[in-house]
């Protein structure tokens, strides 16, 4: 197992080309946020803009769009029961990101399983929360084709794998990994990396980042970062910074707040960039 270390901040995050435009930054597609976790998918939004995502388009619960446009304007908004804006939505994106406050009714069941099919060779799909859990109740099987990765917590991790907490070593962990054909994005503590060819482990991360909505807003990075950068090391760099910021943050906060901690992506990400 490997640790990931600052460098690949400045070996991912590029210097953007004069001539390029949002086109050149990724479309991303994100799909959640019911009647009662409207915030999670608004956070996973902002984080996927303020990362520096080309395009964003936030399906939600029509309820969630006022709130989610109040706070961030630059995403366009989708009702969630609207099928073929959804549809073209999802077919034009790069990167599509479902399950932040998904939820686990029939309809968000349904939803998940839509947005599955629809999916094609070429495209990257983050699963995470609610999406995790419907996938790991209802057995449903991924379609071969897309990319997917996996960013579970470990109970999440748990559902999903049949692993229980306390025999979430690596190498069962690994052999889990295999059999899903996806990477994993273990979040805990010391979030683990399970990539196709190595494991790696993030050495940052605080007890203050322990607060609703943390993990939503790593989902929406990680989903702005796949859009820009290569895979793997969009990847690592996105789970890297994401807990660097919330050292930093922890160092004078008790809690970081995860709405805090977008407002500094940005910053940070043009510190760090490389050539
Ligand atoms: N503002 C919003 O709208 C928010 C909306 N959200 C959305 O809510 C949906 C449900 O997601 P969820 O994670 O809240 O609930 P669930 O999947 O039941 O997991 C909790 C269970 O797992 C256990 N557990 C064990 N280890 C753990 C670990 N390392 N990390 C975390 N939990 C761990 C834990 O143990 P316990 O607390 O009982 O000790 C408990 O039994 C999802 O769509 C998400 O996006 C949230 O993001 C919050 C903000
Ligand atoms: N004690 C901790 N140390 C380091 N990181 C933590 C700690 N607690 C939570 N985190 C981070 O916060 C995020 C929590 O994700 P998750 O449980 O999915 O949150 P939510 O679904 O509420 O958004 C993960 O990135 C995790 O690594
Ligand atoms: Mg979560």
């Amino acid at each position: 197992m490997e640790i990931i270390s600052e460098e690949i901040l400045g070996q991912t995050i590029r210097a953007r080309e004069p001539m390029s435009h949002k086109g050149n930054y990724g479309r991303v597609c994100l799909i959640g946020g019911d009647q009662h976790y409207g915030g999670a998918i608004i956070l996973a939004s902002q984080a996927a803009v303020h990362s520096g995502a080309g395009l964003v388009t936030t399906a939600t619960m029509k309820v969630n769009h006022g709130p989610l446009h109040a706070r961030l304007p630059e995403a366009m908004v989708v009702d969630w029961s609207e099928s073929d804006r959804l549809t073209t939505s999802i077919q034009q994106a790069t990167v599509i990101l479902i399950g932040p406050g998904l939820g686990l009714a029939t309809d968000s069941l349904t939803l998940l399983k839509r947005t599955l099919m629809l999916l094609t060779k070429g495209q990257i799909c983050l699963i995470d929360g609610s999406a995790i859990t419907l996938i790991a109740d209802y057995r449903l099987t991924l379609p071969d084709g897309p990319t997917y990765i996996f960013t579970p917590h470990e109970k999440e991790w748990e559902r999903l794998s049949g692993l229980l907490i306390e025999n979430q070593d690596r190498e069962s962990n690994r052999l889990s990994v295999n059999q899903l054909k996806g990477i994993v994005v273990l979040k805990k503590h010391r979030t683990e990396v399970y990539l196709a060819d190595g494991i790696w482990q993030n050495p940052l991360g605080t007890a203050a980042m322990a607060t609703g909505g943390m993990g939503d807003t790593l989902a929406g990075m990680i989903a702005g970062f796949v859009a820009q950068f290569p895979l793997n090391n969009a990847i690592l760099a996105a789970v890297y910074l994401h807990s660097y910021i919330g050292e930093r943050l922890g160092k004078a906060h008790y809690v970081v707040l995860p709405s805090e901690l977008i407002t500094h992506i940005s910053s940070l990400m043009k510190r760090f960039e490389g050539n």
